[in-house]
Order: structure tokens, then C-alpha cells, then sequence
């Protein structure tokens, strides 16, 4: 005989010492709680105290992931308190910590795990959840290739799925219980992991090639077999799967990358602002991406579209493109180069006389003058001294946006770039950031991280029930974000507060449900739409509903 699991047990409907008397005896756990009956708040109190004790943020990771596991609504509740404090613990920079040491600290998991090595278990994997085909609005994968800027972690990347979701519910009220993440364990490459005693993934080489490409097939038809309505989330895949996952089957699942399109409209957004504070045009851009890969070349593309619109044909807007990836400025006469790479390839003939051999950032800057330099390379510290001041030589107030997460990668903090560039540059950051005080100006520093899009984007393709996740929609999210902020005082950032996200997601989700309807691709209708995606919220607060009914079982367990 063993004591019997109870609801306490089940994170979904617990509510600890919240639970009243008499749901107490309703419920059959009495006797199993101490005598006192808590509301929310005090239940928050405690834990966030207990939080703030930890000794590292990765403790108070921990600490909190303890929380998700046995009290999700809880949970919620401390991240909704305190949502600028708490997004870099669940979220970046801490979760790239966290992934680090995930099979040496893992006690419980809430992901699901498919293995290549197991394909035919796919389709029970998903039904084990015992979820019925409309119980599910969203599900984010990762094969953790490509984490943050960290690189290869196999098994371990399952928290970026996790972490995901968490901003996902934080910042714009997706319901935590319509969710599920999945690693896609295709093995690893990190030889660290596979000679760790402690490594729970598969312990071989990445698969490649078709096995890989029927895994994800059969992923993605299985899901959308199993679950129709839900959106289908590709998160930190490698550069060259993840281009071609999104374009190979755009058209037939609602599949988004947020690596490319998320990180891609969060950039637009920036730049939007930037641009009412130089009042330039988009045409007249001149952009240097630092880091052409699966994010960088996203943004290449998005800022393309927006010349194209603006005016410019596609050869005068490629025109005004520079990639530098590892070997340098990209060049028409560089063997293999991928074909996200190739397109934006400058004429080796154009760019000989710039240096013998690779074209290094500085020279190109140099030549340039770019008035957008963005950075996704993972190099931390990449824009030095040099190059912020030739790039604030070439023209008054450039665009400076070093995107590299974590802060271990990030190419120049905000504070050097102020400084480098006598307060001229107009800077946001990947991370999260403290102002920047320079020559008596106070610098807000925007945190451009997809965070701050992918969770309206994804509550305006739920509430509008979109087939697809349109360019339109992209776009119309930017303009969302940027409409919400007002750079009219020197210093202002160029994206809104953290603080704020929650207001924000609801209006990106109003505005992408709209250009979901304009484009033809939402198939649910709503009077009022702002009113729809306020309902739509899920809220982190103890509903009777959500407990079972006498003599029947509730939601979910
Ligand atoms: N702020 C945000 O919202 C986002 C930030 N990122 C960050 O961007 C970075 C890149 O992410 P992904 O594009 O997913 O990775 P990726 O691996 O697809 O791209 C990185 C690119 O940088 C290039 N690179 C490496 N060393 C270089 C060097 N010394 N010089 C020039 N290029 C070099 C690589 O060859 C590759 O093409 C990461 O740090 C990631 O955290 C990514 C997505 C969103
Ligand atoms: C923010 C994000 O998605 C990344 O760094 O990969
Ligand atoms: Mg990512």
C-alpha cells in the first residue's frame, strides 16, 4: 500500500494551502494541508520571498521551474507580479544557464521527447498526453541546434521550448494548459554532453541528411494530424534546417520559425522607431548584417521587403545589403556558400580593391557607411572600439542593434556603443539591459528579443484561428510594436518596456488578427476583436472551474 496521489499532486488544478475547507473534504486531501487557507496573493508572497533567497539565478530558475511543476497557476501569478524581474530568470539569458547544466539538474520534466531513433513512437507520444484534437492552441519545438547563442545541446535544449511558452503565457495570456513542448532529440555533436555520465539524450552524432528530413515530416504531419489548430512553433534550429523547414511547408501547416520571422519583425519594429527619429526612409537603408545565419539573414529578408515596398526594385534594395559571416563580407566567389547566404552575395569585382583577401567588419563599415548595423553572429564583443566609431563617423545617428544572446555573445554592450559614438548611436540589445546614462542623457535601452513579438503574433493567429502565419501578419505586428513607442525625447528606446508587455501583446494580437482577415487566411470571425483577445487571456487566477466536478474528473492531469 502506498498513499494515494491526490491533486495536490496535479500542477494543473493544485492550489496548496489556497485549497478552502471545504474543498478540503470535497476533494478527499483532508488532513494533507497545514490548518491555514491562503488567497493567491499571500501563496505569492511567500514564494517570491523564498525566490529572492536563492543564491544565483540559475537557483531561482530552479526554484521557480519547482513552482511550475506543482502549482502552475501559482506560478504565473509570480511571473505576472513580476514580469521584468523575472523574464531573464525563466527566460533569456538565465534558460541559456539552465540548458547548460539540464540533465545534471533534472528532477521532473513537463516537455514531450521524440527521438529519431524511435520514429514510430511519434503518434504516442503525442496521445499519451490524452488530449483530444481542439485541446491544443500551440506547440513549440526545438532539435536545439542552433540554442540562443550557445550552440549544439541536444536533450539538454528542451527548457528553450519550455521557456518559450512560459513568455508565451506571461506576456500575452496563452493558456498554459492548451500547450505542449517538444524536443526533437536527433542526437548531438557536443562532445561534451555525449562524455557526460549525466547526458539523457540520445548519445550519437546529429542524424543529418533524409532521416532527419522524414523525422521532421513525420513531426509536423503527426501534429497537425493530431492537433489542426494548433500553431506550430520552430524554435533555435540550425540555420540551414530551419530556412528550409519554414519554406518547405509554409504553405501547408501553420508553421512559424521565430529565429527568422519572430526576430525578424521585433528588428522591423526597432527600426520603425529609429527611422521617426532620423526620418529617413526604408529605401534609403544601407545594412550590414554581422552573423548570417538563421536570424540574421531573416532580418536581411524582412528589411529587403521593406525597401521593396518603399519603392526600391529588388536588385536596387539587394543592392543595399552586406552579410559578413565568418570568412567575412560575403562574396559572389565564395564556393559553397548556402543559397540564404548566395542571394545577397556581393559582386567579388565591386568590393576587390576594399583588402587583399577577407573583407573584414571594419573595412566594410568603413566603405559602407552603413546606417543599420545588426548583430548576430554570437561573438561577443565583435563591434569594437573601431568599428562603433567608424560606423558613427559614416553617418549621424546609425542603427546599432547587437542581437547576440546571451550576454556572454553579445557584440557590444550598450554602454561602449553610447560612448563610441558620442550618444548618436540608436541602440537596442538582445538582452535585457540597464539604461545607459551618457553626457547627461539617460538611455533607454529596448530589449529586441522576439520575446517582446512572438507572444501577441501567437495569440492573433490563435484568436483569429489563421491557417497560415502570413508576411502581412509579421508586418502588421512591427507596426504594432512600434506604435507603441514614443522616441520624441533624446535617449528614448526604441521598443517598449518589458513592463508593458502584456498591454502590448493584445494590441500586436488585434492587429495581427486583422491582417489575418485581410489576408484571407483567418478562419474564425469576431465582432470585437479587442474584446475577443481580452477574453482570450488566460488569466493566472484559481477558477471553480478549473477544479473537478463531484463525481467526475476535471481538465486535465
Ligand atoms: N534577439 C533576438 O531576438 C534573437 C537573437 N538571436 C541571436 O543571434 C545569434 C545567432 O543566432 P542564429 O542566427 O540562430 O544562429 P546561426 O548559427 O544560424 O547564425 C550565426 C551566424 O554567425 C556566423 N558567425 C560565427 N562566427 C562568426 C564570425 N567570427 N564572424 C562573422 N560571422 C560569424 C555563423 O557562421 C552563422 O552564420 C545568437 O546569439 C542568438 O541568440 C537569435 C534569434 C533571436
Ligand atoms: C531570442 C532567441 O530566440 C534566440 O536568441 O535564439
Ligand atoms: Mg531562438
Amino acid at each position: 500500500m502506498s498513499i494515494k496521489p491526490s491533486i495536490l499532486e496535479d500542477r494543473y488544478r493544485n492550489r496548496g494551502t489556497a485549497f478552502t475547507l471545504a474543498q478540503r473534504a470535497e476533494l478527499g486531501i483532508v488532513g494533507r494541508l497545514p490548518a491555514a487557507v491562503e488567497t493567491l496573493d499571500e501563496q505569492a508572497v511567500r514564494a517570491y520571498t523564498q525566490m529572492q533567497q536563492q543564491p544565483s539565478n540559475l537557483h531561482r530558475y530552479l526554484y521557480l521551474n519547482e513552482v511550475h511543476n506543482q502549482n502552475q497557476v501559482l506560478y504565473y501569478k509570480l511571473l505576472a507580479d513580476h514580469l521584468t524581474e523575472l523574464l531573464p530568470i525563466v527566460y533569456d539569458p538565465t534558460v541559456g544557464d539552465a540548458i547548460e547544466q539540464w540533465s545534471s539538474d533534472f528532477r521532473d520534466s513537463r516537455a514531450t521527447y521524440l527521438s529519431i531513433d524511435r520514429p514510430e513512437d511519434v503518434e504516442d507520444s503525442f496521445r499519451s498526453l490524452g488530449l483530444a484534437a481542439d485541446d491544443v492552441d500551440l506547440i513549440v519545438v526545438s532539435d536545439a541546434q542552433e540554442i540562443l547563442g550557445i550552440g549544439d545541446w541536444g536533450v539538454n535544449g528542451t527548457d528553450i521550448s519550455i521557456g518559450k511558452l512560459a513568455v508565451y503565457t506571461a506576456a500575452a495570456g496563452i493558456d498554459p494548459n492548451r500547450v505542449i513542448a517538444v524536443n526533437l532529440d536527433v542526437g548531438t555533436d557536443n562532445e561534451l554532453l555525449l562524455n557526460s555520465p549525466y547526458y539523457l539524450g540520445n548519445r550519437h552524432a546529429r542524424v543529418t541528411g533524409r532521416r532527419y528530413n522524414d523525422f521532421i515530416a513525420r513531426y509536423l504531419a503527426t501534429a497537425a494530424k493530431l492537433f489542426p489548430n494548433a500553431l506550430l512553433h520552430f524554435e533555435d534550429f540550425g540555420p540551414g534546417n530551419a530556412r528550409r523547414i519554414l519554406v518547405g511547408n509554409a504553405a501547408r501547416y501553420r508553421i512559424f520559425n521565430d529565429d527568422m520571422q519572430g526576430t525578424g519583425a521585433i528588428v522591423m519594429a526597432a527600426v520603425f522607431a529609429a527611422l521617426r527619429v532620423t526620418g529617413d526612409r526604408w529605401a534609403d537603408q544601407r545594412l550590414v548584417v554581422f552573423g548570417a545565419g538563421t536570424a540574421g539573414t531573416g532580418m536581411a529578408d524582412q528589411i529587403h521587403a521593406a525597401m521593396l515596398r518603399d519603392g526600391a526594385s529588388t536588385q536596387e534594395a539587394k543592392d543595399r545589403i552586406w552579410l559578413i559571416d565568418k570568412h567575412g563580407l560575403v562574396t559572389d566567389d565564395m564556393p559553397g556558400l548556402p543559397d540564404y547566404q548566395r542571394v545577397y552575395a556581393r559582386r567579388k569585382a565591386e568590393v576587390a580593391d576594399w583588402a587583399d583577401g577577407e573583407i573584414d567588419l571594419l573595412t566594410t563599415v568603413e566603405h559602407v557607411k552603413p546606417t543599420i548595423l545588426i548583430g548576430t553572429s554570437t561573438v561577443a564583443g565583435a563591434f569594437t572600439k573601431e568599428v562603433v566609431a567608424a560606423l558613427a563617423a559614416g553617418v549621424e545617428r546609425p542603427i546599432l542593434l547587437p542581437l547576440s544572446n546571451p550576454t556572454s555573445r553579445i557584440e557590444v554592450m550598450p554602454t561602449d556603443a553610447l560612448a563610441w559614438s558620442q550618444g548618436r548611436a540608436l541602440v537596442a540589445a538582445g538582452i535585457p539591459v540597464d539604461p545607459v546614462e551618457y553626457n547627461g542623457v539617460t538611455y533607454e535601452i529596448g530589449q529586441a528579443n522576439n520575446a517582446m513579438l512572438y507572444p501577441g503574433l501567437g495569440l492573433g493567429t490563435i484568436v483569429s484561428g489563421a491557417k497560415h502565419v502570413t508576411d502581412n501578419m509579421l508586418l502588421s505586428a512591427a507596426e504594432a510594436v512600434a506604435g507603441q513607442v514614443d522616441v520624441s525625447r533624446r535617449g528614448a528606446a526604441l521598443l517598449p518596456p518589458v513592463a508593458n508587455l502584456r498591454a502590448l501583446s493584445a494590441t500586436v494580437a488585434v492587429a495581427v488578427a486583422e491582417a489575418a482577415a485581410e489576408d484571407g487566411v483567418a478562419t474564425r470571425r469576431h465582432t470585437n476583436l479587442v474584446e475577443a483577445v481580452r477574453k482570450a487571456m488566460w488569466q493566472p487566477v484559481y477558477r471553480e472551474r478549473d477544479l473537478p466536478r463531484p463525481g467526475g474528473e476535471g481538465a486535465r492531469s
